[in-house]
């Protein structure tokens, strides 16, 4: 198995204001200190420029991109305007965005191609619902959409995965370390049978519910490289303690 620097990343959703950027500016400074971890934020695009300003090199996000490069698109934001605004990374396929925007698998993996093609380390979601689970279809119900969305060019630029089951997600109800570890190996799986040894070397995160209290336990599971976190990454008191165990491991 190989060990992979862990990565975690913040998901500000839609929440955060210009008033609260000295979060990330303070997430920043720790996420220097913490040796051999990386560290991302990727807040509502409205403050993509204003985090980029504040954040001292700490790698700033978009949480979704349109799989074209321009054009009669209302509402939607490219792949070259993120890079403008020296956006270094993005989020696709999250479960709110599947359930919100109907975007089916094959609109997240048009999304991670363009993303991936302009440069951007493309983190693609996946993860099963609560009825998936209680029927025991989850590991297929979680690798058929891998499968489906997972770009074509996956070797080109920085590819990354997360496993989110929507049950855990702001739920507070995180997942056991058995049951993300079942899920972590299935993923690892299929990437290697989808991509060779490749697939050995894309990061798998974990996200639902992570919090400072049980991200050391997360992060010792196999094939858990890091996280993505939603409401434990607005502020530093809280995000900074998980970017701090991803470090000791
Ligand atoms: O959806 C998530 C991150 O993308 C997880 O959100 P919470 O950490 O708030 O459960």
């Amino acid at each position: 198995m190989e060990v992979h620097r862990k990565l975690v990343v913040g998901n500000w959703k839609m929440n955060g204001n210009l008033n609260q950027l000295g979060e990330i500016a303070a997430i920043a400074a720790a996420a220097k200190e913490a040796a051999g971890v990386d560290v991302a934020i990727c807040p509502p695009f409205t403050l993509i420029a204003a985090a980029v300003a504040r954040s001292g090199g700490l790698p700033i996000g978009g949480q979704d991109v349109h799989s074209a490069e321009s054009g009669a698109h209302t509402g939607n934001v490219s792949a070259p305007m993120l890079q403008e605004v020296h956006a270094r990374l993005v989020i696709v396929g999250h479960s709110e965005r599947r359930a919100e925007q109907h975007e089916t698998d094959a609109e997240v993996r048009a999304k991670a191609e363009t993303a991936l093609r302009h440069g951007l380390q493309t983190i693609v979601c996946v993860g099963e619902s609560e009825m998936d689970r209680a029927a025991r279809d989850h590991v297929a119900v979680v690798t058929a959409q891998l499968e489906g969305s997972l770009p074509d060019q996956a070797h080109d630029g920085e590819l990354v995965v997360a496993y989110e089951p929507i049950w855990a997600i702001g739920t507070g109800n995180v997942a056991t370390p058995e049951d993300i570890a079942e899920m972590h190996a299935a993923i690892r799986a299929a990437l290697v049978e989808r991509l060779g040894e490749f697939g050995e070397r894309i990061r798998i995160l974990y996200g639902g519910s992570v919090k400072a209290d049980n991200a050391a336990a997360i992060f010792a599971v196999p094939h858990v490289d890091g996280a993505l976190v939603g409401g434990a990454s607005l502020t530093a008191d809280q995000f900074v303690p998980i970017i701090e165990a991803a470090a000791a491991h």
